[in-house]
């Protein structure tokens, strides 16, 4: 496997019909999905020449993390989806790659197994439900099992409309479970219904949507983790973000599954990323398919990037090796980005190497 597309399609022959439409989906008229795609299209590099690129170098540090690359996977709920061991396999992908993992709330696996097939860094993913107590044990849960930090997913106070899971009736099989949160909590998402999408009925039920700004305190209060907001599109968000205690943001529309109208990733992160002012982690997911573009959201300024549904493509092609596989190839083709644009260092990555097109 070349390139990350060959693992796209051998995933597709692999799952079924409708798993594989609830991955690849997006929110209305999939056009955030479309946008975060023509964003770093859009963009095109202008290399540097006669550069010593002898000795690149891709590893970094995120929030006090040695990472191979400045490169993590996004939070995806229920991993066993792609392939019999879920997070477990993905948690041993990211270590071997030196890739940070990002467990969703809607983890397949526990924890505590997780942590126990990690060798890197991991952080836990929450969405704000009405049952509050839940995200307290998860939290504590999350810091016994040494996760380093929480990611509040804050652009979904429901599931959006998926025109793909309505019309396939998209339910969580039943075999296939949130395991970190109380059976009760979860019910409703493995209640088929046709023409329905029962993760959109349960997100519903479930979501707390009424939170704001100040509800961050009562979270921060019950945790001694860093809190990492995802979802954040704005300039004015990522300043009331750091008014409000964060350490870090995820620029993001969510991979064109929730507003559909959205601001492609690449193009919010500049506002983003000079709104923060390097006083927090700023991350940006969307898209991300290539070394290229990796090395297109670092000139924007991001300290992160993650990717989501190429990690789901490798799991459903070869489990733990081919998650790995992907994680693997997008450093290498950073790597090798680098060095054919003259920037040996991560810190050589600037804004002067980015022009639109
Ligand atoms: C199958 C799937 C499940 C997802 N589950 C979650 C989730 O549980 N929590 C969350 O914050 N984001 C979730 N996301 C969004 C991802 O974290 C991420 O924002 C998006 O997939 C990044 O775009 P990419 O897939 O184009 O790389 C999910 C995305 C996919 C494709
Ligand atoms: C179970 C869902 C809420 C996860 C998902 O599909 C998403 O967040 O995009």
């Amino acid at each position: 496997m070349l390139d990350i597309a060959s693992y796209e399609s051998a995933a597709q022959g692999v799952l079924t019909e409708q798993v594989w439409d609830f991955i690849q989906g997006g929110s209305g008229s999939e056009s955030a999905l479309a946008a975060n795609r023509a964003a770093l299209d859009r963009l095109r590099i202008r290399p540097r020449v006669l550069v010593d690129v002898s000795q690149c170098s891709t590893a970094t540090t995120v929030l006090g993390a040695p990472l191979a690359a400045p490169l993590g996977v996004a939070p995806m709920a229920y991993h066993r989806l792609a392939c019999p061991d879920g997070e477990t396999a993905t948690a041993e992908a990211a270590g071997k790659a030196g890739s940070l993992l990002t467990v969703s709330m809607f983890a397949s696996r526990t924890l505590e197994d997780i942590a126990a097939a990690a060798s890197g860094p991991l952080w836990l993913q929450l969405y704000w439900l009405r049952e509050r107590q839940a995200l307290v044990e998860l939290a504590a849960r999350a810091a016994a099992a040494g996760f380093q930090a929480l990611v509040l997913t804050v652009d979904a106070p429901r599931v959006a409309r998926r025109p793909r899971d309505v019309r396939s009736g998209f339910s969580v099989p039943g075999d296939i479970r949130a395991v970190n949160l109380p059976a009760a909590l979860m019910s409703s998402s493995h209640r088929r219904t046709e023409g329905a999408s029962a993760i959109e009925k349960h997100s519903r039920e479930q979501f707390d949507s009424s939170i704001t700004w100040a509800d961050l305190a009562w979270l921060r209060e019950r945790t001694g983790l860093p809190l990492i907001l995802k979802g954040v599109l704005t300039a004015e968000d990522a300043r009331l973000a750091l008014a409000h205690g964060a350490s870090g943001v995820v620029v993001s529309n969510h991979g064109g599954r929730q507003l559909d109208s959205a601001v492609a990733s690449a193009d919010a992160l500049p506002e983003v990323v000079d709104a923060v002012a390097g006083r927090a982690l700023v991350a940006v997911d969307g898209g991300i398919r290539h070394g290229g573009d990796l090395l297109k959201v670092l000139a924007l300024g991001a300290d992160l990037a993650m990717v989501g549904r190429p990690v789901f493509w490798g799991l459903a092609q070869g489990g733990a090796t081919g998650a790995a596989e992907v994680l693997r190839l997008l450093t290498e083709e950073l790597d090798e980005a680098m060095a054919l644009s003259g920037c040996p260092r991560l810190t050589e990555i600037t804004r002067a190497l980015i022009t639109s097109r």
